[in-house]
C-alpha cells in the first residue's frame, strides 16, 4: 500500500486526529513518574495502551526520548513497534534535514525497511533546500512510507524565515508547498509528501489549492489553536488535514480510561 492509501484507511476507521506522545518532564511529574528512562518508559507505554488502535496516527516526539540517551531511544523503538503492531500509523517527529549522504542516512534510519526507528512517516526540515530532502522522498516512496515537511510552523518565530519573500515573489513557505505539490502530482488518493501547517498561524497567505497530500496541523490544543481556526485555515471539510494534539490530551493521564475519554472528546469536536 502507498502511504496515501494507508492514511485513507486509517482516517476511515478513526478520523483524522493525530495524538502526540511528548513525555515532557512536567508531565512525568504530573503522572507521578520519575524523570528517568524508567519513568519515560512507563509514560510512553501507558500512552501506547491508551492511543494504539484508537486514532489514525500517533506522533512520538523524538526529542523527549533522546533526552535519556540510548535508553530513551530504545523506549522510542519499542513505542514505534508496539504502535505499529496495534495497527496505528506512527509519525516520528524528528524534524530531520541535512545534505546528500547524511540525509540518505537519516532516510534509512526513519524510513528504511527493517530500521528500528522507522515508523510510517517522519517530519523533515526543508531549510537546507527542499532538494536536499530527495533521499528521504525516494526512500519513502520505495517503502510505502511518508514524510511531513515543515512549511508554516505553529511557533511565532517561524515567520522570520517562512514568510520571507524570495526573489521570484513567492514566500519561502509557498516555495516549499509548491515543491511538495509537484512531487505529489497525480497520485491517488493523495501523495506521500505531507506538509506541516500550524493551526496557530493566523491568516494563510499561501495557496494550498494544488497540494494533493496530507497536512499535519500542530498547535491545536495546548498552543491555542481551535477547531474554528482549523476550519478557517483549511475549509469546512478539512480534507487531508490531520490536527495533532499532545499536551492537551496527555494532561488527562496517567489513567488510561481518562486518556481514552480525552481522545474521544477531541475526535468528536473535529
Ligand atoms: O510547527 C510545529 C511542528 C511540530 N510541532 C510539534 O507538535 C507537538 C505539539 O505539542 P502540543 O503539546 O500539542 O503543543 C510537539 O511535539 C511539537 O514539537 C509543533 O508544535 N509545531
Amino acid at each position: 500500500m502507498t502511504f496515501g492509501e494507508k492514511l485513507a484507511k486509517a482516517v476511515a476507521a478513526h478520523g483524522p486526529l493525530c495524538v502526540g506522545i511528548d513525555p515532557h518532564p512536567s508531565l512525568l511529574d504530573a503522572w507521578g513518574l520519575s524523570r528517568t528512562a524508567e519513568g519515560l518508559e512507563r509514560f510512553a507505554l501507558t500512552a501506547v495502551e491508551a492511543f494504539g488502535g484508537k486514532v489514525s496516527v500517533v506522533k512520538p516526539q523524538a526529542a523527549f526520548f533522546e533526552t535519556y540517551g540510548s535508553r530513551g531511544v530504545a523506549v522510542l523503538e519499542r513505542v514505534i513497534a508496539e504502535l505499529r503492531d496495534s495497527g496505528t500509523l506512527v509519525l516520528v517527529d524528528a524534524k530531520r534535514g541535512d545534505i546528500g549522504s547524511t540525509m540518505a542516512a537519516y532516510a534509512q534510519a526513519y524510513l528504511g525497511d527493517g530500521s528500528p526507528l522507522a515508523g510510517d512517516a517522519v517530519t523533515l526540515s526543508p531549510f537546507l533546500g527542499f532538494g536536499s530532502l530527495q533521499p528521504a522522498l525516494d526512500t519513502a516512496r520505495e517503502t510505502g512510507r511518508g514524510v511531513f515537511v515543515l512549511a508554516l510552523t505553529s511557533n511565532p518565530e517561524g515567520a522570520q524565515v517562512q514568510r520571507v519573500v524570495a526573489p521570484d515573489g513567492r514566500t519561502v513557505a509557498q516555495t516549499i508547498i509548491d515543491f511538495a505539490a509537484a512531487r505529489n502530482s497525480g497520485i491517488s488518493p493523495c501523495g506521500d509528501v505531507g506538509l506541516v501547517v500550524g493551526a496557530t498561524i493566523g491568516e494563510t497567505d499561501v495557496d494550498l489549492s494544488r497540494f494533493n497530500g496530507p497536512i499535519l496541523a500542530p498547535g491545536f490544543g495546548a498552543q491555542g489553536g481551535s477547531v474554528a481556526d482549523l476550519k478557517r485555515l483549511f475549509g469546512p471539510d478539512m480534507r487531508n488535514v490531520f490536527p495533532t494534539s499532545s499536551r492537551d490530551v496527555l494532561k488527562h493521564g496517567p489513567d488510561v480510561s481518562s486518556l481514552v475519554s480525552a481522545v474521544r472528546r477531541v475526535q468528536q469536536s473535529l
